[in-house]
């Protein structure tokens, strides 16, 4: 049986720099792609970044049960869903795969495919290296959003709170203050954990 490899972790804790970096270290892993109900932007392709759906197809998936997780984001232009589909893409007699999520998506996957077949990778990094490496990504953006990375910093102190963490089963920790010592470990325990 696969094993569904889950990355999760705070804002800024390094998850997609990890999530892009173990691809490429493990290239048999399958990653799977997101549906959501945001407007495409430029250079997006449907099938590439997300599959782009409407309301009411994604009302219709809904229905026939293949919608395992769903996280509806309340932005300034109404809200934007984003959700993983149980629609083909994932087949664990074959595959093993490479996700990246929250912590509510990751016990959403548990509940629909089995805590024994995932195994959640959870990165940490102290708050206030955490903090300065949100402020230098953000100061670089042309238009920096400090208030919103604020926002994120504080929302995830209670969405990781140690009591969720504790509810989740998440006991390993990854500390990614050396990126590649960081990605040694990972790699090492998914390949331990996997074979
Ligand atoms: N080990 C590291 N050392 C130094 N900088 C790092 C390290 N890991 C990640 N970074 C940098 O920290 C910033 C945050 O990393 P990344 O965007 O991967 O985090 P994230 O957890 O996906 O954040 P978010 O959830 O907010 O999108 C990026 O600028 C990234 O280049």
């Amino acid at each position: 049986m696969g094993k569904i490899c889950y990355i999760m972790g705070k804002s800024s804790s390094g998850k997609d720099t990890i999530y892009k970096r173990l691809k490429e270290r493990m290239p048999q892993l399958k990653t799977i792609t997101l549906y959501t109900t945001r407007p495409v932007r430029a250079g997006e392709t449907d099938g590439v970044e997300y599959y782009f759906v409407d309301e009411e197809r994604l009302a219709e998936m809904e229905n026939r049960g293949c919608v395992i997780e769903l996280r509806a984001y309340n932005t300034k232009c109404g809200v934007w869903k984003y959700f993983t589909a149980d629609d083909g893409q994932i087949d664990l007699d074959r595959q093993d795969y490479l996700v990246i999520g929250t912590l509510q998506s990751y016990e959403a996957m548990c509940k629909y495919f089995g805590e024994e077949i995932m195994i959640p990778v959870y990165i940490e990094v102290e708050d206030g290296l955490r903090l300065y490496r949100a402020l230098e990504r953000e100061r670089i953006q042309d238009a920096p959003k400090y208030a919103e990375m604020c926002r994120r910093f504080l929302a995830d102190q209670d969405d990781f709170s140690e009591e969720n963490l504790r509810k989740a089963g998440i006991k390993k920790r990854f500390i990614n203050e050396d990126i590649e010592v960081c990605l040694s470990e990972i790699q090492e325990y998914l390949q331990e954990k996997m074979f």
